[in-house]
């Protein structure tokens, strides 16, 4: 199933919370490996520490102990600025709820972390409009978030997440807040820009029938990652 280049491998990851009155086990020794252009779902149960571990996957936040490597870059010998740096131009991040800058309008978000890469103003207007384009949205670039629908909400967010060209797209539960049309137009959005633009993706869901859009699907359970064999496949 795994055909590409290994892009992302996390080992052993573990991570406490020191918590207001005792200590938060969440991660207990998590393995995981991501290849290129793969999709890989990662489903647990509420509190089980899916968002802890996509958080540290993506280097928003460090483990406490175990490693990751982004080829063969390691996470941990990275600074903070070096750290943000790697993620703006390597991960792409959808949350669930969308968190565009409301003031500014749909193509201006997606403009942002192309500008934040110090990349040439004519290049960000054009992957942003073509962004905005293939997710359906070419007719709502100059809205504000207010004055979109909360699925073309999350749709810009899925173009801002791609406008550098990122290895992997990091999803956090992103169709949470959205009916069922907006969940499936979102999912299918996801992945005909995984296609065209080779991006892997890893999807975080509670929902088992989203997960099975993945062909590679983990449970995490106990603090550790277990592969998921779909009953019909
Ligand atoms: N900053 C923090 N300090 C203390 N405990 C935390 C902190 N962040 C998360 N936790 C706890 O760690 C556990 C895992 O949280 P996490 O958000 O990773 O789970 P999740 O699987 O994503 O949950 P959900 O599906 O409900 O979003 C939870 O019990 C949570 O209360």
């Amino acid at each position: 199933m795994n055909t590409g280049n290994l892009l992302l491998q996390a080992q052993n990851i573990h991570k406490t919370y020191t918590g207001k009155t005792e200590p938060v086990e969440v991660l207990t020794g998590a393995d995981l490996e991501i290849h290129e252009n793969d999709l890989t779902a990662i489903v647990g149960a509420s509190g089980s520490g899916k968002s802890t571990l996509l958080h540290i996957l993506g280097g928003l936040d460090r483990p406490d102990r175990g490693s990751i490597y982004f080829r063969n870059a390691d996470l941990a010998q990275m600074n903070d600025e070096e750290l943000a740096k790697f993620r703006n131009l390597n991960i792409g991040f959808v949350f669930q709820f969308h968190h565009l800058l409301p003031e500014f309008t749909a193509l201006e978000n997606v403009f942002m972390p192309g500008l934040i890469a110090g990349k040439p103003m004519n290049q960000i207007r054009d992957r942003a409009g073509y962004l905005l384009d293939q997710t359906g949205l070419s007719n709502r670039m100059d809205h504000r978030p207010s004055e979109l629908s909360g699925g073309e909400q999350q749709r810009v967010a899925v173009a801002r997440a791609l406008m550098n060209e990122p290895e992997i797209l990091m999803a956090d539960e992103p169709t949470g807040n959205l009916d069922e049309r907006n969940t499936e137009k979102l999912l299918s959005v996801l992945l005909e820009m995984k296609q065209k633009e080779r991006t892997g993706i890893v999807l975080i869901t509670h929902d088992h029938r989203i997960a099975e859009i993945a062909p590679n699907i983990y449970e995490l359970k106990k603090g550790t990652l277990q592969p998921v064999t779909l009953q019909n496949s």
